[in-house]
């Protein structure tokens, strides 16, 4: 039985995939709740409130993926979740309109002072020259990031006759074009806005970018709002300027520390703010939570994921070609690995013929975890293959060629040892699957899979007969049997798949044979 939990409030319209599925039990508890079962299970979702943290996933021993039921995983550690094997998803644009709405709302708000006014009337006042707004109308309104919620936002004020001017390095100038706004600086944009809103994610260079001498840069009576990550808007930086009326109003759906408690900010009238409602619409919810709640059902059926963090992220046609050599450079690599038993100091790959136009990334991890599974204690899988490669001080190198060498696709895999280079070659034929053509320098033709038996011996008369009848005489019945050789005469090699695996006592017996030089058992 799978098990799931689920941490934080999610829409259960949104959970129904994996409600429905006899083969999951899904929890509906806090983390706190289950610490006594943290080992037990294979996902967990989340949105905000619950910390992903490394001392978490340390106890979460079997978890296999971390699914956000949002945008920001400013509260999971990416970085640890990669170290132990764990991907991590998101929902990327589930509650994109939500939140480009509720921007717009705020902005509403704040020029048009409606909280305080509906303070007033609540308070059975009715003041009305108090309360006079600014229109938004052929204002200009700065965009500082440009992804999905912050075109969003582009769209809705240029409907409302806004002049709209954005600042994002990663944009690129044709995405700019088609979408028709002004590209500009940080700096342009700080001086001419009216009204600036951000919409970037919170890193190193996002934290406190409106800050002391951003903020000195901006127009006098300019509106800011953050509907994004607390800090983004550096809070403190804020209240010199809130007081001496350069800034005149602030709307804020998020906070440095959520909740942010008796923060000064509070204290302004001019400061209008919501508790993180950015997503928290019926739809958000629902979408959010199918996202990853189908995504979460993907993975745990063995297929790749479209939004992870942590994953080179494949489209379903993507995923469709290049499957089969996925499946046959794990092997590879898994074979590699049994017959080099010594340090490892490089790995080169080459992607020849049909293969070597698709995406790669992913084949290249399936091989690299492949290898290094026997050889590592802790999960290695496709999130973290690259990175333990790396620590353990294994180069490795992709290289394509269109000629496919008399295939019309093959992958070859070169090792290199301290004190050997091994070399294997694979080729995926369709409706026959996956055959490795050549062996360690032998031109060879075998399937890579359940237990194989290596042998390298002289090229004499009878060597098979041998082999053959000591396997008998134990009871090991041969599946199949693929011979090679270099030359008549000289080296060659017997590939054998046994209906079972080989004990030490029965390897010693055949080494002991004369004109066998290696016997290798390989379980793929
Ligand atoms: N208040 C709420 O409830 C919600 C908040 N969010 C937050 O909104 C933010 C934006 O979300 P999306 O638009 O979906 O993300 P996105 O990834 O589509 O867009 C982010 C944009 O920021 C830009 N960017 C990154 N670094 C930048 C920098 N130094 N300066 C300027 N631009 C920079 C990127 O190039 C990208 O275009 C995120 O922080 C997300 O967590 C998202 C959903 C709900
Ligand atoms: O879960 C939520 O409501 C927060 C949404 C959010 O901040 C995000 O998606 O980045």
């Amino acid at each position: 039985m799978i098990r799931i939990l689920v941490a934080d409030a999610m829409s259960e319209e949104g959970l129904a995939p994996l409600l429905a599925d006899p083969t999951i039990e899904v929890v509906q508890k806090k983390v706190s709740e289950v610490e006594d079962e943290l080992d037990q299970f294979d996902a967990l979702l989340v949105r905000s409130a619950t910390k992903v943290t490394e001392q978490l996933l340390q106890k979460m021993t079997n978890l296999k993926i971390v699914g956000r039921a949002g945008v920001g995983v400013d509260n999971i550690d990416v970085d640890a979740a990669t170290r132990y094997g764990v991907v991590v998803i998101n929902a990327p644009n589930g509650n994109t309109i939500s939140t480009a709405e509720h921007t717009f709302a705020m902005m509403a708000s704040l020029v048009r002072r409606i909280p305080q006014a509906h303070i007033s009337v609540k308070s059975r006042e009715w003041n009305r020259s108090a309360f006079v707004g600014v229109e938004l109308f052929g204002k200009h309104l700065g965009i500082i990031g440009f992804g999905r919620i912050g075109s969003e936002v582009a769209k809705r004020a240029r409907a409302f006759g806004m002049h709209v001017h954005v600042y994002d390095p990663f944009l690129t100038k044709v995405r700019a074009e088609k979408i028709g706004v002004d590209v500009c600086t940080l700096d342009a944009l700080l001086a001419q806005a009216d009204i600036i809103t951000v919409h970037t994610p919170l890193t190193k260079e996002t934290k406190g970018l409106l800050g002391p001498k951003n903020l000195a840069k901006t127009k006098k009576g300019v509106y800011l709002i953050n509907c994004a990550r607390g800090g983004i808007i550096d809070e403190q930086a804020l209240i010199p300027f809130l007081e001496n009326g350069h800034v005149a109003g602030v709307a804020l759906d998020v906070f440095e520390q959520e909740p942010p408690g008796d923060h000064p900010l509070l204290s302004f009238d001019n400061v209008v703010v919501t508790p993180h409602l950015g997503a928290s619409t019926v739809e958000a919810q629902v979408n959010v939570a199918t996202q990853v709640a189908e995504e979460v059902l993907t993975f745990l059926q063995g297929k790749p994921v479209t939004s992870s963090i942590n994953l080179p992220t494949l489209s379903k046609d993507v995923y469709e070609k290049i499957q089969a050599f996925y499946t046959l450079a794990r092997k590879m690599g898994i074979l590699a690995s049994q017959y080099m038993s010594e340090p490892v100091q490089e790995i080169a790959i080459t992607y020849s013929g049909s293969v070597a136009d698709l995406e790669t990334t992913f084949i290249t991890r399936s091989l690299l975890a492949g290898f290094l599974k026997p050889r590592v204690a802790s999960t290695v899988n496709e999130v973290n293959a690259a990175m333990i490669a790396k620590e353990r001080g294994i180069a490795f190198s992709e290289k394509f060629s269109a000629n496919g060498n008399d295939y019309n696709n093959s992958i070859t895999l070169t090792v290199y040892g301290e004190n050997k280079t091994f070399t294997l070659k694979g080729t995926h034929i369709a409706h026959y699957g996956d055959r490795i053509v050549h062996f360690n320098g032998f031109a060879i033709d075998f399937a890579p899979e359940g237990h194989l038996l290596y042998i390298q011996h002289h090229d004499k008369p009878g060597m098979i007969g041998k082999v053959g009848n000591i396997l008998g005489d134990h009871q090991v019945n041969i599946a199949t049997m693929q011979v090679g050789r270099q030359e008549a005469g000289g080296k060659a090699i017997m590939m054998l798949s046994l209906d079972k695996p080989l004990d030490d006592a029965l390897v010693e017996t055949l080494e002991q044979i004369s004109d066998i030089d290696v016997v290798k058992r390989l379980e793929v």
